[in-house]
């Protein structure tokens, strides 16, 4: 039985590093020491705590060259991207030590004159989170944040392909000044840790991100403990081009969407629907810029798309794309590969899908690849339904001119997030998050401070109603 996980470069298949699998008596060890920590740390002010978190914030900063080349040579992401990462991750710590300072509570007014009714917040207590590898850093500070703002204790487990990261942004907490306790980082195969996590009844908390069978798991694993659950769970996202639209800017937008982590992201463009009248006209205008991408090693400065995750992915990927070849697409540009199992690396060139239908794998299932499929509708009803016609609910965009088209799309798209002539709508200001089999609950904005709270209310009684 192996020791330790190896952190592989998924540019090379080279070694990174391997890092130690924390046995299943030390993980438990640790939650313990999460769960007694937590009354402590929750005591502490709330403006404290936000000290606490800008520093951590200001720590990261600091040191955003070395984590952002961390975060390249464990998952593969151009080096830009990675510096972009870490200002996103260190944005929702910004955030959430704003928030922590307004955690307000509220009085009612009672329904006798001799009580009075008081509302308040208190933590939830221990969280667990399980973070994913596509954003090592961002889904983890937007987890701790606000856990750590609410006053709560905090262990994660990053994913085995990208610990480093995780490990490096814990490190820099404590010296931040965080607490040891409040805050940890547990390593480890994800079906070994998570049920340790699960069966625990000192975690009162679960928030993961990651794919929507995994999330299932996890919501059944937390229902003995009735723990509370936030999951940001996979997407098959939707880009409706309308008649009207900018198409110069449809197609920027929609190749910020797309490539972004080469396209290993939920809320990707991964699928796109063109009106019939501009399909041809879109799809070479976005082949033109698809063509200037550059593939290679993340650290690179010329890199646009770097490599895909590990085989698991790569398989995926290249199975929507033979998928739809077989049922009759066409291709205007990749379906080529650099990839060598054995070396371990796994390179997807760009690719632009042509003649796809709704039967076709890629258009029912998240593929988490740089690959566009393009699809016509000629009218826009038509076009809600082939977008929600899928179990996810995360993200989708539309591009029109046009406020009539704008506001019916809205409010017939059944998504969490809908990105209207947008094609990047994350921020740490908005509640970011999923319907249907997407997820739980939200992350970011007001809303995603929500999840590490309890609602109390204290009901005084016997107040003399006369003269006193
Ligand atoms: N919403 C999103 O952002 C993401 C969506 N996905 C989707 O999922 C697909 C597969 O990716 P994959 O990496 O396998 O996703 P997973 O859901 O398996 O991995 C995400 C996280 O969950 C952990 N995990 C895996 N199995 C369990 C388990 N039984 N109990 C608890 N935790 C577990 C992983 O740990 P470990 O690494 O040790 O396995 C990792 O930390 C992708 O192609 C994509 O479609 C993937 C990642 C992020
Ligand atoms: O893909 C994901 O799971 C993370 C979402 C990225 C974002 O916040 O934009």
């Amino acid at each position: 039985m192996t020791t330790v996980l190896h952190v592989i470069n998924p540019a090379t298949g080279e070694l990174v590093e391997d890092v130690k699998i924390n046995s299943e008596e030390q993980i438990k060890a640790a939650i313990e020491r999460g769960h007694r920590s937590f009354k402590q740390w929750a005591k502490i002010n709330a403006h404290e705590r936000a000290r606490l978190l800008k520093k951590w914030s200001d720590t990261i900063q600091s040191n955003k060259e070395e984590i952002a080349r961390v975060m390249t040579l464990e998952s593969g992401k151009p080096l830009r991207e990675s510096l972009g990462e870490v200002d996103y991750a260190t944005s929702y710590i910004d955030w959430y030590a704003e928030e922590s300072k307004r955690l307000y509570g509220r009085t009612i007014p009672a329904n006798t004159e001799s009580k009075r009714i008081v509302v308040s917040r208190q933590p939830v207590g221990l969280v667990a989170a399980i973070t994913p590898w596509n954003f090592p850093a961002a889904m983890m500070t937007r987890k701790a944040a606000p856990a750590l703002a609410a006053g709560c204790t905090f262990i994660v487990k990053p994913a085995e392909d990208t610990p480093l990261t995780t490990i490096k942004l814990v490190e820099l907490a404590y010296e931040a000044g965080i607490p040891k306790d409040v805050m940890q980082c547990v390593n480890g195969y994800g079906s070994n840790v998570g049920k340790v996590f699960t069966d625990s009844k000192y975690i009162r908390k679960i928030t993961f991100t990651g794919s929507t069978p995994v999330g299932k798991l996890l919501i059944k694993n937390s229902a003995d403990t009735i723990k509370h659950i936030s999951m940001e769970l996979g997407g098959h996202a939707p880009v409706i081009v309308a008649e009207d639209a900018d198409l110069d800017l449809a197609v920027a937008q929609t190749f910020a969407s797309k490539f972004r982590n080469a396209g290993q992201t939920c809320i990707c463009a991964n699928r796109v629907l063109v009106h019939e009248s501009i399909a041809k006209e879109f799809a070479e205008k976005l082949t033109e810029e698809v063509k200037k991408l550059k593939v290679g090693n993340g650290l690179d400065e010329e890199t646009k798309v770097g490599p895909l995750i590990n085989e698991k992915g790569f398989d995926k990927v290249v199975s929507h794309v033979e998928d739809a070849i077989d049922k009759g697409a066409q291709v205007l540009c990749g379906n080529e590969y650099n990839a060598n199992r054995e070396k371990g690396y796994y390179f997807v060139y760009p690719t632009i899908l042509t003649n796809v239908n709704t039967e076709m794998k890629i258009m029912q299932e998240e593929t988490f690849g740089p690959i566009v499929p393009i699809t016509t509708f000629s009218t826009l009803e038509e076009a809600v339904e082939i977008a929600n016609s899928t179990q996810y609910g995360l993200a989708s965009y539309f591009f029109t001119n046009d406020y009539r088209t704008g506001t019916y799309l809205y409010e017939q798209l059944n998504f969490g997030i809908v990105s209207w002539n947008d094609g990047n709508p994350s921020a740490a200001n908005v509640p970011f998050g999923g319907m249907k089999e997407s997820g739980l609950g939200r992350e970011g904005g007001m809303e995603g401070i929500e999840p590490y709270l309890e609602t109390k209310y204290l009901s005084i009684g016997g107040i003399p109603t006369g003269p006193y």
